[in-house]
């Protein structure tokens, strides 16, 4: 870049749910001072309009046929991420049993995944410092030429004890079986599954604390920057 300024930094942070894919890319962005887009708050947006308005889930052409209707806004502060349809702030409510139950279904539409990856591109060209985009497809389909790409991965079992402490009380075997299952349908899908880039970087967080995982995608946003 001329004028010594740094180029923006694209960051693709993949992987199954619960491997800490969030709550890392948010602390990333904060600490690197770049934005940060949560890509499956988009899909829960859509599948929560998709539910509010009565739209048949089982039927993909219904799906199709409404998926240009609702505005869906994300805010890419990490310190205040948001996320509205059509002017509603929906933060809340995307993270209900119901909605996560649905949305690997809404989400498998190719119209829905055209639209919302459309929204994504936009939101990180006009990140001016660089962008952490955090989802299942953001390295291999959304932002394939993205300057550093990571995959998340942890076991079942930990990733079933991390969402029940959140859940308090919930059951670990449910939770467990709940997340695999959305996982399977995630990766099985035939338009831009679930899937590591083959050039990303593996991280295995069972073992690793939180901050562990953070400062490790810190280092290797870094090594990049620094041309390693
Ligand atoms: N390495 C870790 N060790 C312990 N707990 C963690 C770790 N990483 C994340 N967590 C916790 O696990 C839970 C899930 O993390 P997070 O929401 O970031 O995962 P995610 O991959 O974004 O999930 P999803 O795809 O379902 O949205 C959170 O409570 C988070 O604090
Ligand atoms: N890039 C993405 C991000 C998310 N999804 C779908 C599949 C997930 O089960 C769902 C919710 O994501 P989460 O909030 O758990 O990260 O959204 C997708 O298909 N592609």
């Amino acid at each position: 870049m001329e004028n010594g300024a740094v180029k923006p930094v694209i960051v693709a942070i993949d992987g199954p749910s619960g491997t800490g894919k969030s709550s890392t890319s948010k602390a990333v962005a904060e600490q690197l001072g770049l934005s940060y887009l949560d890509t499956g708050a988009q899909y829960r947006a859509i599948t929560w309009w998709m539910v509010t308005n009565g739209i048949d889930l089982t039927d993909p052409t219904a799906i199709a046929a409404v998926a240009g209707k609702p505005e869906i806004v994300s805010g890419t502060d990490p310190v205040k991420p948001t996320i509205t349809v059509d002017g509603v702030d929906v933060a809340g409510p995307i993270r209900t049993e119901e909605v996560t139950s649905k949305v690997s279904a809404v989400s498998a539409v190719p119209e829905v995944r055209t639209r919302i990856s459309e929204l994504q591109r936009s939101l990180a060209r006009a990140a001016a410092d660089g962008i952490v985009v955090e989802g299942r497809d953001i390295g291999t389909t959304v932002l394939p030429d993205a300057d550093l790409k990571v995959f998340l991965t942890a076991s079942p079992e930990a990733r079933a004890a991390r969402r029940s402490g959140e859940l308090k009380g919930a059951d670990v075997n449910a939770t467990r079986e709940a997340l695999v299952k959305r996982d399977a349908a995630d990766s099985s899908r035939k338009t831009s599954p679930l899937a590591k880039a083959g050039d990303a970087v593996e991280v295995d967080t069972t073992e690793l604390t939180l901050a562990q995982v953070i400062e490790c995608v810190v280092t290797l946003v870094e090594e990049k920057r620094a041309g390693k």
